[in-house]
């Protein structure tokens, strides 16, 4: 027979499965996870000395148990915030648990009504839920939408329900009510009640997993160095614009660049300073090709643009864009020498039925012959002799 002590017990358990699966970030630098789990240790021991009314002391199964139950709430909305970069409204959220309290303990010891003491506690309740739900961003990224949602809506949907839950036993001041009554009123709030925690760390748990595969594929996507497309995303994007041209019979074209004498700038100014200017390229660059364009760290001091829908000569006129660009002075600082640096260009338009890598070769022949030839220049690659150049279909710009 269901009855509100089996509720509390079977969340009390659930709230220990969640312990367990909050264990499983540990470690995994996600913030919000420790508050989190400090909620539902709190939230356990609050729960079994709810459902040790009568057993034990008073002072224990209600106030003992609503102060930890207050302070586990509020660690889950501390967890959000810190989650998402928030400060947390320590002192608000201070004054509301003692104010809760207060009320709590003068409508036990003063005046002694269960009523009342459930409205105190569900006006702190609906307030947090609600400051969490406020809290998530209602249209995060698309990757994050799902994990947000469920639990903005949780946060939402558990306010309301202790917004009831208040006014309910509001009008129920002066009558004689149990904790632990077994009336169906009294155990749907009970379920809703005891499960809010569990529903919440649901949400917090899906939040950093999706939190932890973004910033994963986000490492795999980018170079950490320069924030530029990584070598492994390159050549997806490659291998599926080099497709759709085949398909469709439309231009592409790749530049392949290299900062000149870097090695002189390293031995020069210090590692760190050839960091800068690795990192100086790929801004610059970037300001010069489109959106629809990648710019890739193939490695080193190696650098790649890919440009879809653009024919040879619109390439050459992005490659000469990109060379002045890129023939900079870096000053650091007001005391130290600028830093000068060059990039050689190697440019090559894909032939028809020429593959990636044939046209990745292309375009490192004319690296090579740009830097023989002296560097910072751009170096047009020769077609292959027997295939004649794709026509074109759109202009740049
Ligand atoms: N600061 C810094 N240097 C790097 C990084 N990766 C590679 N390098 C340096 O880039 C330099 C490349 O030197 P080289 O291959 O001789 O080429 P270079 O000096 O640019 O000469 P050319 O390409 O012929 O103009 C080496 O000194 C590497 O240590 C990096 O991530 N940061």
């Amino acid at each position: 027979m269901l009855s509100a002590l089996s509720l509390l017990l079977v969340t009390t358990a659930l709230s220990v499965v969640m312990l367990f699966v909050l264990s499983s970030l540990k470690g995994s630098g996600v913030e919000g996870v420790r508050e989190w789990g400090q909620g539902n240790a709190m939230a356990v021991l609050a729960l079994l000395l709810f459902a040790s009314r009568g057993v034990l002391p008073d002072v224990l199964s209600i106030e003992g148990a609503n102060l930890l139950f207050i302070a586990s709430v509020a660690l889950m909305l501390a967890g959000f915030r810190r989650h998402l970069g928030q400060r947390v409204p320590t002192r608000p959220l201070l004054l509301g648990g003692a104010a809760a309290m207060a009320c709590l303990v003068f409508f036990h010891h003063g005046v002694d009504s269960l009523p009342m003491r459930t409205v105190a506690v569900s006006i702190y309740h609906f307030s947090v839920y609600v400051a969490i739900g406020r809290t998530i961003p209602a249209s995060p990224e698309p990757r994050l939408r799902y994990p947000y949602l469920f639990t903005r809506r949780a946060a939402f949907v558990l306010g309301t329900v202790h917004a009831c839950r208040g006014i309910f036993y509001a009008l129920q001041v002066g009558e004689t009510l149990r904790f632990l009554e077994p009336a169906p009123y009294n155990l749907a709030f009970f379920a809703i009640g005891t499960l809010a925690l569990p529903a919440l760390t649901l949400g917090a748990v899906m939040m950093a997993n999706a939190r932890v595969i973004r910033e994963t594929a986000y490492a795999a996507d980018h170079d950490h160095l320069t924030g530029a497309w990584s070598r492994r995303a390159f050549f997806n994007f490659a291998e599926h614009e080099h497709a759709r041209a085949a398909r469709i019979g439309s231009s592409l074209s790749l530049l392949v660049f290299d900062a000149d004498h870097f090695k002189r700038v390293n031995d020069t100014h210090g590692h760190a300073t050839g960091d800068r200017v690795l990192r100086d390229i790929v801004i610059h660059a970037q300001e010069v090709i489109r959106k629809i364009d990648y710019c890739a760290r193939l490695g080193g001091e190696e650098f790649a643009v890919l440009l879809p829908d653009a024919n040879h000569q619109t390439a050459m006129d992005v490659a000469a864009r990109l060379r002045t660009a890129l023939d900079r002075s870096l000053h650091l600082a007001p005391s130290t020498l600028p830093v000068g640096y060059t990039v050689s260009i190697g440019v090559a338009t894909l032939a028809p039925g020429e593959t990636l890598a044939e046209l990745m070769a292309r375009a490192d022949a004319a690296l090579y012959v740009a830097k023989a030839d002296g560097r910072n220049r751009v170096v047009s690659a020769p077609m292959p002799p027997r295939l004649v150049p794709v026509p074109e279909r759109r202009e740049w710009r």
